[in-house]
């Protein structure tokens, strides 16, 4: 499991270290430098005679950036620092100077020419403006580094030290201009806006620096691997039977979107429910795709609702209702068009699973007028938090990186899943597998509210792997998204 802590958690894990006298800069740097040294030799075949360029804040970040250089220096590296800042770490420049680094200042206004100069000739670039002490986005000459880098041609390696300058550490947001970085080199622990949207996608390839922090309670979001996955997958005995597996209600589709309902229904089968009852409209469609499903009432232990339910569809919004009304006591998986008709509040089991314009819409609907996609997109983490705050519910906001947050605000990103599985009908699979999973592990979701946010992330991990897996690098269909899903789960609970 990839973990992360805010800002705050840092610097108190960093405090006993330092009274200790533990050189936590040092060992910030030294990593730093080999990272770099790494990626230049990837790049070039070796090190000796590149040209780095540091872009250096006013504080501890900045200072990280300049002991790096001093160490690239002595590896034969031509390093420039440009101070964006009238002040910077003293004795990461008086080190950087010892070692004959050559310093320009961003502040004056006079030496942009060599500024840009150096940036155009730079094989990579260090972007050591803001760490985790940034507030708001990079200003005044900072803003004005961010832009040549980002318009150099050729474009030089981009490594971002802690974090990429200018993203809200804590919340993910991009704080106006950010720097788009190949690589972050990361201290002592990840933050989370290495793994929320939309800063997670300016980092790049994420390394980290064991600086030995030991950080306390619980981390702020975490993203699960394939092994905390295979934990969680609902895999079963040796005496297991169709019903102590698990049925999955479905309540999708209808006259006008009956495709909805296949999707919805392949990725719960895929996924390997004990069985699937569908109620709906497209019986006929749902059968002729899947003959293993009962079409018709009866017992289940958890549900998937509104995938492709039409809003004028009168009967298939009374099945909804039906079954959010008994939602105390079963999990449901609630899409698209039932998540108008979410009771007030709802327990931790049931999981909304919107995409950003329904997020928008769900808490537009709850009092947060004005809310739009695009603020949604801008703050996937607020929005979704605010929604789990007013419904109870876990929520699972769809999207490149897919954001959960659950019982207690426990926060999940994933980010498993090709840009090609952005296709109509991918959701319903989505739907269709967090059922399945549900279905499975029936009891221990109603008990454990916490389970729910681990099993919708689960499926979201296993989702965007079987988007990969359905077309190694190319186009998918959802329904071939739930073809590949038996073998991603194969392959992870028998490694
Ligand atoms: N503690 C340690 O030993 C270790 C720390 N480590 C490293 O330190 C980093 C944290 O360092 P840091 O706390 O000095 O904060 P940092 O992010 O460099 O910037 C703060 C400065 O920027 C300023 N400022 C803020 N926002 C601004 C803006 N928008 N535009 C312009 N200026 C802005 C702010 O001003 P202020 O808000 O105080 O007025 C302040 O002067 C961390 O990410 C890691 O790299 C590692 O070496 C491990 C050991
Ligand atoms: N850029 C992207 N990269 C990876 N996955 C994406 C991207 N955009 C969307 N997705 C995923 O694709 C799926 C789209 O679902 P959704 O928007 O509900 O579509 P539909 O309603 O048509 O089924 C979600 O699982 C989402 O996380
Ligand atoms: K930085």
């Amino acid at each position: 499991m990839l973990t992360s802590w805010t800002a705050d958690a840092v610097r108190a894990a960093e405090e006993p270290l330092l009274a200790a006298g533990v050189p936590l800069m040092g060992r910030a740097a030294f990593g730093l430098a080999g990272h770099v040294a790494r990626a230049l030799r990837e790049a070039r075949g070796r090190v000796r005679g590149a040209r780095a360029v540091l872009l250096v804040g006013p504080g501890n970040n900045g200072g990280d950036t300049l002991h790096a250089g001093a160490l690239l220096t002595r590896r034969g590296v031509a390093v420039t620092a440009v101070l964006a800042s009238p002040r910077v770490h003293a004795d990461g420049l008086a080190a950087l100077t010892a070692a004959h680094g050559r310093v320009l200042r961003a502040t004056d206004g006079t030496g942009r020419a060599d500024v840009t100069a150096a940036v155009r000739a730079a094989h990579v670039v260090l972007d050591g403006l803001l760490g985790i002490g940034g507030r708001g986005g990079v200003r005044g000459p900072a803003a004005w580094l961010v832009e040549e880098v980002a318009a150099a041609q050729p474009r030089p390696l981009v490594v971002a030290v802690d974090v990429p300058s200018g993203v809200g550490v804590d919340d993910g947001t991009r704080q106006g201009a950010v720097l788009d970085a190949d690589l972050t080199v990361t201290f002592g622990v990840r933050k989370p806006a290495l793994l929320l949207p939309p800063a997670a996608h300016a980092a790049g390839r994420v390394v980290l620096v064991d600086l030995g922090l030991d950080p306390a309670g619980a981390p702020a979001a975490v993203r699960l691997e394939a092994e905390d996955v295979a934990t969680l997958w609902p895999v079963p005995g040796r005496a297991a039977h169709k019903y102590a597996r698990g049925v999955l209600g479905v309540v999708a589709g209808s006259a006008r979107y009956p495709g909805a309902a296949v999707l919805s229904v392949a990725g719960a089968v895929r996924a390997g429910v004990g069985m699937v009852r569908y109620l709906g409209a497209a019986g006929p469609q749902v059968l002729a795709a899947h003959p293993e499903v009962v079409v018709g009432d009866g017992r289940v232990q958890a549900w998937v609702v509104g995938s492709g339910v039409a809003p004028d569809d009168d009967a298939q919004r009374e099945r909804v209702r039906d079954v959010l009304a008994r939602a105390a006591h079963e999990p449901v998986v609630v899409d698209a068009g039932a998540l108008d008709l979410l009771p007030e509040r709802v327990p931790a089991h049931v999981v909304l699973t919107p995409h950003a314009g329904e997020l928008a819409a769900l808490l537009a609907a709850r009092g947060a007028a004005g809310v739009t996609r695009e603020d949604v997109e801008a703050a996937p983490l607020a929005h979704a938090r605010r929604a789990h705050e007013l419904t109870g519910a876990t929520v699972l906001l769809k999207g490149a990186t897919t954001v959960v947050v659950g019982h207690g605000g426990a926060v999940h990103a994933q980010a498993d899943a090709p840009a090609w599985l952005a296709t109509a009908g991918a959701g319903d699979v989505l739907g269709g597998v967090l059922g399945a999973l549900l279905a499975g592990r029936a009891r221990d979701a109603v008990t454990d509210p916490m389970l729910p946010a681990a099993l919708a992330a689960a499926a979201a991990a296993v989702h965007g792997w079987a988007a990969h897996a359905a077309n190694p690098g190319g186009p998918v269909a959802a329904a071939d998204v739930a073809g590949a899903v038996p073998g991603v789960v194969a392959r992870l609970v028998s490694a």
